[in-house]
């Protein structure tokens, strides 16, 4: 297997071997502490312009499927493990990890000790980071890193591009994707629920025209104060139909609703991390997936409530608007891949639905996608 290198920005380096493509990406370097679902976690689109770096030991023990994709294309820029798994076993496996990155144009590293760089980033925040197919590289690497921002404007990449319909006979759902989980889709017909997915520049009144009973905003990737476009749209729907926000959903939901967000040290990535009902007191065991944060003492002056709050560091994990039917949290409900104790705030939101008389929820339209 060939050497290659990571370097990161504060000039730290790793040398471990070559896994998937030769491509030699530069990206955020995140960590996630989930023991299992790596197929989801590559395929998830809010991973956009990071290089994954998943903690748990082995990756790629049950192969790669035709099932658990989280999106058509996968949109990391790299994986880093410490053991890529050579001989999957399982009945759906359809390709291993190499394979897989390989045909995707993903490359990775493995062979390193991901809890030394774990530690690095917890301590110093996340940084850039690049592969190198040589020692001599290394210097030149870590100035353009030093000199490079992070990526930006990721959710032009990743939204879809047309109007998509997933059908259900149940009421309609209109989803906003900024990077849209196949998860939350999956969910929401689970539920009832037809869903039209729209790109994530749609204006409020192109939402309306579709006559949705409710909107839903998707996860996706970067910062969201990248999306000012995005904001508007939501803060003009607002009070017109009812909302749920997923993730960037939550945040976008929180910039409309007068809140502001700021970038956490290292974010939260993993499937255990403990969320807490202020309204009820249960704690729910969650996946999550961000790099930002709403900020708390910003929801004080709006028409916003912090309904959810993580147990371990008392970031803001939920949300909920005191005047108009609209909610949002920052983790996972649809898992995929993580615990499912969050599943119910499906129910929640189609019980907001069903109790919500707008014009819009009144409307009969035919949709052709
Ligand atoms: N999973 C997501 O939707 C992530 C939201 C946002 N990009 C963040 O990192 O905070």
């Amino acid at each position: 297997m060939t050497a290659r290198w990571l370097v990161l920005e504060n000039g730290e380096v790793f040398k471990g071997k070559a896994i998937g493509c030769d491509q030699l990406n530069s990206g955020e370097v995140v960590f996630n502490t989930s023991m299992t679902g790596y197929q989801e976690m590559m395929s998830d689109p809010s991973y956009c312009g990071q290089i994954l770096t998943l903690t748990y030991p082995l990756v790629g023990n049950y192969g790669i499927n035709r099932d658990d994709f989280e999106s058509i294309t996968p949109y990391i820029s790299g994986l880093i493990v410490k053991k890529a798994s050579v001989h999957p076993s399982h009945f759906r496996c359809r390709f291993t990890l190499h394979e897989w990155l390989k045909a995707n144009n993903i490359p990775g590293l493995m062979g390193i000790d991901t809890r030394k760089l774990t530690r690095m980033i917890r301590e110093r925040g996340t940084m850039k980071g690049a592969f190198c197919s040589s020692i001599d590289q290394i210097d030149e690497k870590v100035t353009r890193l030093q000199e490079q921002a992070f990526q930006t404007n990721q959710v032009a990449k990743v939204s879809t591009r047309t109007r998509y319909v997933t059908p259900a006979s149940g009421k309609r759902i209109v989803l906003i994707d900024y990077g849209a989980k196949k998860g939350i889709i999956k969910d929401l017909n689970a539920h009832g629920f037809e869903v039209i997915v729209v790109p994530y520049n749609i204006s409020s009144d192109e939402v309306l025209s579709l006559s949705p009973d409710g909107v839903m905003l998707s996860n996706g990737p970067g910062d969201p104060e990248d999306i000012p476009e995005a904001v508007e749209t939501v803060r003009n729907l607002l009070g017109q139909v009812p909302l749920f926000g997923i993730c960037l959903g939550h945040q976008l939901l929180a910039l409309a609703g007068g809140a502001e967000t700021e970038k956490m040290r290292f974010g939260h990535r993993g499937g255990n991390h403990p969320v807490k009902d202020l309204r009820t007191g249960k704690v729910a065991i969650t996946s999550q997936n961000h790099g930002y944060t709403v900020n708390p003492a910003s929801v004080e002056q709006t028409d916003l409530e912090i309904t959810h709050i993580n147990v371990n560091d008392r970031s803001v994990e939920g949300l909920r608007h005191t005047v108009v039917p609209a909610f949002s949290v920052q983790y996972h409900p649809e898992a995929s891949p993580g615990p499912e104790d969050a599943k119910d705030l499906f129910i929640e939101f189609r019980n907001m639905v069903d109790k919500n008389q707008t014009p819009a929820s009144k409307k009969e339209g035919i949709v052709h996608a």
